[in-house]
């Protein structure tokens, strides 16, 4: 709690950070949002605390400029990156400002003004923090609990494989008892006794059991890999979906990061359900042998259970280099993929640039770095293999010697030092195997965590919304709306009014960063606004499903992405339509020549990203799939971008047609295009500044009225 004197004036000679941290924590805190905010300014919207700065008063003071607070009962390693910067407080009750959680997390001690480094995994040591944000609805990642049971759900499904792998194992592991059994048996009573009858029911019962040896193992593989297949299929399908319906506000991942986490994905699949298990599920025939062995000689049976241990001692301190290691491994892995990713595909933007030279640079380097961390790895794999293999032929010498001892003692005979022999150099192979799974466990596990925090991310209709809504009239109503992305400190869309009647034909314009395609972004429900509610005829676009959103709004955007493919199957990407209608759909665009020219009909191929089109027929692409469900809501964003004057008449005359019940709002700078509506809207920074008939507004603007 800091007291702080009555009178504000001057306040900045009277206190220093050093006495009050968390105030100076919190406006930190303030600046990041606002810029510089004064001292004065924070202390008088406090002034009615009498208490001097406390938690609560941060709180109350953030809820007065605008942002939402809140202090919390929450490990700082739980913290989802996106309420940073935050204030954390340690055991004493101190506050940091946590500023940046990777691998390393950084601390401001603003008593210092000094950040501090630590490793992620510290972070659990603050256990309170208090979150600041803008925007209302992160307050759902707050308590996202970060639980693997995504993950460990689905496995858990398969309880019944793993209870038949169990059993199967149980009995292979048994199996594996025969040989050393039957050797034993041979040297103590076949050899001395001449019995080759018994030699021969020996050696078929040992045939039979091998039989099925071969025959379980083949068995316990096929569910193995069914349960890897079924577990793989389930959990890409779902990483896809949620990729696909992540909230815009949240979805920050490079591309080339989101295709690793795929691939993270098969990793960690790999480890728990298939490779991985094939390796450790053995491990039970270890006590099996020791049990063995100790019956037939428990001095044996000492040598390999101790070298066990060592081994499993050796394994703990393993884990400091490999986890840190594994942490950076898994870290650059997923930064050299989506500088990979991003590469690519400005492939022809830097040969343009000539920045060939600077791009192999970086790229140099961090191939240097990631390889040079996957070599300390590999170095690390190649030395304890190696160590296994001389620890196996370690415990055979040493299991012969203390052998030899025992026969000497009379404890052993020569059958049971051969069988004692081979069971104890194959009880280690699964100890072994077992070790080296935990090395990789590490690296696994940091993939788990990376997908972890990717899988509670936000989605879209997280709260199962209800379909009903149907098909709309077109009314748009946008009420007291701000908006702000991500860490921005101005409003790209601020305290916005406006309604639009079903039927409208709403032209939008404004300088570059007006604010227009944010605008758009809101409508369709990509983003949510930071304050204030849309509604599209009464309902709320929040309370609405997001299919049945996009279903009433047929948008053309500014960039048309096309997928490599035919023309057809881009234009029905939601769902297939007739073939009338679809060549109805191409002659409405004005792209009936083209597909006549090239002899493929609807079939002809677009290329990668459309690349075999060019940039105008792209746009009249998207533009019949903004009308395949004849929406009646109707968005065209720079609809005549890339155009010809000829081509943008006929685009302009079919939209008029097609626009005829619908509300229709195009978004553009070209005045061409505003022939189709008769009401403009002019933005400006983000709120708007003229609204009204087209030509009163063009009049006005022409005039420099507005
Ligand atoms: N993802 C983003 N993160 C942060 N700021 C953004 C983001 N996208 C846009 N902005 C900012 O929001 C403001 C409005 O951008 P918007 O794209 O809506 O403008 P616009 O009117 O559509 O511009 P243009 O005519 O160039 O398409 C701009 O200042 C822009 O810098």
């Amino acid at each position: 709690m800091e007291k702080i004197e009555d009178n504000v004036e001057d306040i900045d000679e009277k206190i220093s950070p050093k006495e009050y941290p968390l105030l100076f924590s919190f406006k930190y805190i303030l600046d990041f949002y606002f810029g510089d905010i004064s001292l004065e300014t924070i202390l008088t919207l406090s002034a009615n605390s009498e208490k001097g700065f406390t938690n609560q008063t941060a709180i109350d003071v953030a809820h007065e400029v605008g942002l939402y607070a809140v202090y919390k009962d929450i490990s700082a390693l739980n913290i989802p990156k996106h309420f940073l910067p935050c204030i954390i407080f340690d055991k004493e009750n101190k506050p940091f400002i946590l500023t940046n959680k990777a691998k390393e997390a950084s601390l401001l001690d603003i008593s210092t003004n000094e950040t501090i480094t630590i490793d992620s995994s510290k972070l659990k040591e603050y256990k309170k923090a208090i979150l600041i944000f803008r925007d209302k609805n992160k307050s759902e990642l707050i308590d996202s609990t970060k639980t693997g049971n995504w993950f460990w759900q689905p496995v858990k499904s398969f309880w019944r494989s793993y209870i038949e792998i169990g059993i199967l194992t149980l009995f292979i592991n048994i199996f594996a008892l025969a040989v050393p059994l039957f050797t034993m048996s041979v040297y103590d009573r076949v050899v001395p006794n001449n019995a080759i009858e018994t030699l021969f029911v020996l050696a078929s019962g040992v045939v039979i059991i091998l039989i099925f040896d071969v025959y379980f193992k083949s068995v316990r593989n096929h569910i193995i890999e069914n349960v890897g297949k079924k577990l793989g299929v389930y959990l890409e399908e779902e990483l896809m979906k949620r990729m696909l319906t992540l909230k815009s506000q949240y979805d920050t991942l490079l591309v080339g990061s989101k295709a690793n986490l795929f691939k993270e994905l098969n990793q960690i699949r790999d480890f728990f359900a298939t490779k991985s298990v094939l390796q450790v599920i053995d491990l039970p025939f270890f006590f099996i042998a020791i049990i063995v062995i100790f019956l037939i000689s428990p001095a044996v049976a000492a040598v390999p259970f101790t070298i066990a241990i060592l081994i499993l001692i050796f394994n703990v301190i393993m884990q400091i280099p490999i986890s840190n290691l594994s942490k950076k491994n898994v870290q650059n892995t997923q930064a050299k993929h989506s500088y990979l990713v991003e590469t690519i595909q400005g492939s022809e933007i830097i040969k343009l640039s000539n920045a060939t030279s600077t791009k192999l640079f970086n790229w140099r380097n961090i191939v240097a770095v990631t390889d040079s961390i996957s070599q300390k790895i590999q170095s690390l794999n190649v030395f304890s293999m190696n160590l296994s293999q001389t620890v196996i032929q370690f415990v055979t010498m040493l299991v012969i010697v203390v052998g030899v001892f025992e026969i000497a003692n009379k404890n052993l005979t020569i059958g049971g030092l051969i069988a004692v022999t081979i069971l104890s150099s194959r009880a280690m192979v699964p100890v072994i195997q077992t070790s080296m799974m935990v090395i990789r466990f590490k690296e696994v596990k940091e993939s788990l965590n990376n997908i972890n925090e990717f899988w509670h991310l936000p989605v879209e209709n997280e709260k199962n919304l209800e379909v009903g809504v149907g098909e709309l009239k077109g009314d748009i109503e946008f009420k007291d709306i701000s908006f702000y992305y991500k860490d921005s400190k101005y409003a790209s869309i601020d305290e916005f009014n406006l309604t639009i009647k079903a039927g409208d034909r709403v032209g939008i314009i404004g300088q570059t960063g007006a604010g227009k395609s944010t605008f758009l972004r809101m409508l369709t429900g990509l983003e949510a606004p930071t304050k204030g509610s849309i509604y599209l005829d009464g309902h709320e676009i929040s309370t609405m499903h997001p299919v049945e959103l996009r279903q009433n709004i047929g948008v053309m955007p500014q960039e048309p992405f096309l997928f490599s493919g035919t023309l057809k199957e881009n234009i029905e990407l939601s769902h297939p339509i007739s073939k009338e209608r679809m060549m109805q759909l191409i002659k409405i665009i004005g792209l009936e020549e083209l597909v006549k020219k090239s002899g493929q009909g609807d079939g002809l191929q677009v290329g990668e990203r459309g690349s075999n089109l060019s940039v105008g027929q792209r746009h009249l692409v998207a533009l019949a799939r903004a009308i395949l469900n004849n929406p009646p809501i109707l968005v065209l964003d720079e609809p005549t971008t890339g155009l010809d004057v000829g081509l943008e008449k006929s685009l302009v005359n079919h939209v008029n047609k097609i626009a005829q019940d619908k509300t229709l709002i195009v978004i553009t700078h070209r005045f061409a295009a505003l022939e189709m509506v008769d009401r403009v809207i002019v933005l400006n920074n983000g709120k708007i500044v003229a609204d009204g008939p087209k030509d009163k507004i063009l009049n006005a603007l022409s005039q420099k009225k507005i």
